[in-house]
């Protein structure tokens, strides 16, 4: 049995023509308007010899032939949260450009600095001529912040200015926040539509294929990562170290290796690692560097954290929004590479490049992917939101773009799965040591 995942609509407002059927550019034809029951299935990988499987599906996204807002009543605010991510202001143009195009809605606010913004700055007006060139530039135009969420002030914010339509753009941190507007929002019995549209450099929200600007970022580890080998390459018994972004995720580190094929050994948070003893990073490194003369290891900023010794007080530093604070796994490595290598080997060369790219990775505009990729999201999201649904984030599944429950998305985390294909791929490409099952081996 199949039946669409159910996302909450206003209820008090009236249903009228869409006002796309008057728009010279689209004529809407056959086809061209979303109905109620077209849904995107959120699995497409079946065993058909199985018995009964239940199928999850969610609403699928685009323009409905009714709408429930009057356009020239659209009072919408456009906020973004957390770090940085490419694309980010082409979502934010496409919102603009796509309210004022599409609906006709004239009166569309920026929040400056992320949820803080809603109660402590005056929000920033906005129309198509101020956003036209955003999707060339990195970063967001409307700056953005962690911590700052006081849900209340924020709620009575958006009561205050009239905002009707709230755009939230963010990760899983801003998903969570966004969760808590709109059951405030229910509460209050308001009619205002609430959207999340998922942004994370580290692609951890789960559900949706990938978050925009995830490829670009992979894009710009990859040419941090081919310096690394170029450097390594260069020495005798040269290791190139890349420090990648990844929280709690290894994806962007995961996906450079994969793409890039020179690096020997990823290590990301999902999985354990060991340094010394047999089947441990060093006996690898040693082998490598034996048979290649150099070695190019890239780790995600949240690998290994538990093996780098701390004070008190780093363990419990966390940033505003509650992220616990990582130290450098980079320049850790680096000393006890060092280290090892000066107690095995004190006689000979040898030599670690680190190279940490950070926010290189994710300051850049996005690229023309991700670009199209913004698009349609934010189209996506106001189709949505004119058509009434609330408490909802658009996003792709299996390549198709549907409406989901923001609460069931920021419940859901994107972790790499070791145990499935994919990881497999990399340490076939890798040949790097299957840490786990060496190390329950050392410890029979
Ligand atoms: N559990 C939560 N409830 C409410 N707000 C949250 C929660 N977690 C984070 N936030 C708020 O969401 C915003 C962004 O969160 P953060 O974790 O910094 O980035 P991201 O959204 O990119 O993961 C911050 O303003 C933060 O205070
Ligand atoms: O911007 P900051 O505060 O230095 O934080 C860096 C963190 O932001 C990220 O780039 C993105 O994290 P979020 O998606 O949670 O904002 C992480 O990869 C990194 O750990
Ligand atoms: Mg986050």
């Amino acid at each position: 049995m199949t039946g669409a995942t159910s996302i909450p609509c206003l209820s008090g407002l009236h249903h009228r023509r869409n006002p796309l059927e008057d728009n010279p550019f689209f004529h809407p034809s056959n086809g061209f308007y979303i109905n109620p029951s077209d849904v995107i299935l959120a699995q497409v990988a079946y065993d058909l010899s199985a018995q009964s499987q239940s199928r999850v599906a969610y609403h699928r996204a685009g323009p409905r032939r009714e709408i429930m807002y009057e356009p020239s009543a659209v009072k919408a605010a456009i906020v973004t949260c957390g770090g940085l991510c490419p694309g980010m202001n082409t979502v934010i143009r496409e919102l603009v450009v796509g309210l004022w195009e599409l609906y006709g809605v004239r009166e569309i606010y920026g929040i400056p600095a992320g949820y803080r913004g809603f109660y402590s700055m005056e929000a920033v007006k906005l129309d198509p001529k101020a956003v036209h060139d955003w999707h060339k530039k990195g970063g967001t135009v409307l700056a953005t912040s962690r911590g700052g969420f006081h849900l209340h002030k924020i709620v009575d914010a958006i009561q205050l200015n009239g905002f009707n339509q709230v755009y939230i753009i963010g990760g899983d941190g801003t998903m969570r926040g966004a969760v808590e507007i709109f059951k405030e929002i229910s509460l209050r019995k308001l009619e205002v539509g609430i959207t999340g549209i998922p942004k994370t450099v580290d692609n951890d929200v789960g559900i949706i294929d990938r978050s925009f600007g995830f490829q670009t970022a992979v894009e710009m580890a990859q040419q941090a990562i081919s310096a690394a080998h170029v450097e390594a390459e260069s020495a005798v018994n040269g290791i190139g170290l890349v420090k990648l972004m990844g929280r709690s995720t290894g994806h962007i580190a995961l996906h450079a290796t994969l793409s890039s094929r020179d690096v020997d050994c990823c290590l990301i948070p999902e999985m354990d690692f060991y340094l010394e003893g047999k089947g441990g990073l060093f006996e690898f490194l040693e082998k490598r560097l034996k048979e290649r003369g150099h070695a190019v290891l890239v780790v995600a900023e949240g690998a290994g954290q538990e093996m780098i010794p701390r004070n008190e007080s780093q363990k419990q530093e966390r940033d505003e929004s509650g992220n616990p604070v990582f130290l450098d796994v980079g320049v850790w490595f680096k000393s006890v590479l060092k280290d090892w290598w000066g107690r095995e080997h004190p006689d000979e060369l040898f030599t670690v490049k680190y190279i940490d790219p950070t926010y290189m990775i994710r300051a850049v505009p996005a690229n023309a992917t991700d670009n199209l990729y913004c698009t349609l999201l934010a189209h996506s999201a106001i189709h949505g939101v004119m058509a009434g649904y609330t408490g909802f984030v658009p996003g792709p599944i299996n390549g198709n773009y549907a409406y989901i429950p923001l609460e069931e998305v920021a419940l859901t985390k994107n972790e790499v799965n070791t145990s499935d294909h994919k990881w497999a791929w990399v340490r076939s490409v890798t040949n790097q040591p299957d840490f786990e099952t060496n190390f329950k081996g050392q410890s029979l």
